[in-house]
């Protein structure tokens, strides 16, 4: 199986207030089209980790390959290219720039990028709204929508520059089971329909229990 993301013994240590191994000797591999769960304990190192992958944190020893790329090493310019065009990002907190218009949201990670015309992008954005079936909120101000759907705006953000991987850390902590079945629906569509690959941290036992396959964390180890 291709594998779109893989770590070779990774490990990580904070040192202060004093030395603290955070992550020991992690190696996995995620595949084209596959819907990974982390679960783990608080304080377990998942968040640590997903830092790491997301390619924000580059304070660690062993390796990080992207569609086979070795990530590790490259520069901090190289990284935000990077990570702005193939990986998507989901928080618990949707982090939404709550005067800007849903659509200008979705909009700026293209943007950022600098690849496509403005009327590209916006057309790029309301596919992805459609997708999400919230279109109809296209020119809303984003301080004006409810939990559930800003969560949706978050997702087709993350979307908009068509990532290979999409990571979530704790993307449905913060919503209602409704809306948590939400989102699951989503990622779930997403892998079948568009062959996406996903990691999600969650701490949620049955979200964890319908994705292909969870990888159980402890001090800072993969144990299953
Ligand atoms: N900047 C830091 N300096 C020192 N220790 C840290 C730092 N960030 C996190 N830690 C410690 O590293 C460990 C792992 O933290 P991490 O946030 O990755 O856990 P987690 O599994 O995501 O927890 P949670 O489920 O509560 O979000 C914890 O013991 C935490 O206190």
């Amino acid at each position: 199986m291709d594998l779109v993301l893989e770590t070779k013994n990774i490990n990580k240590h904070f040192y202060k207030p004093k030395d603290f191994h955070v992550l020991k000797d992690i190696s996995f591999g995620i595949g084209k089209g596959e819907f990974a769960s982390i679960m783990g304990k608080s304080g377990s190192g998942k968040s640590t980790l997903l830092y790491i992958l997301s390619t924000m944190d580059t304070d660690y020893t062993g390796e990080l390959y992207l569609n086979g790329e070795l990530i590790t090493g490259k520069s901090h310019q190289e990284l935000s290219r990077i990570r702005n065009e193939r990986i998507g990002f989901v928080f618990q907190f949707h982090y939404l720039l709550s005067e800007f218009s849903v659509l200008e949201n979705v909009m700026l990670p293209a943007k950022k990028l600098a690849k496509k015309s403005h009327a590209e992008i916006e057309h790029d954005g309301i596919e992805k709204l459609k997708m999400l079936h919230i279109e109809h909120l296209a020119q809303q101000r984003a301080s004006r929508i409810s939990g559930g759907e800003k969560q949706r705006v978050a997702i087709a953000r993350a979307l908009i520059n068509d990532p290979t991987i999409l990571m979530g850390d704790e993307p449905t902590g913060n919503l209602d089971s409704h809306n948590s079945e939400n989102v699951f629906s989503i990622f779930k569509r997403l892998k079948e329909e568009q062959g996406l690959s996903l990691l999600v941290v969650t701490h949620d036992e049955d979200f964890a229990k319908r994705t292909d396959r969870t990888i159980q964390m402890e001090d800072g180890r993969i144990i299953g």
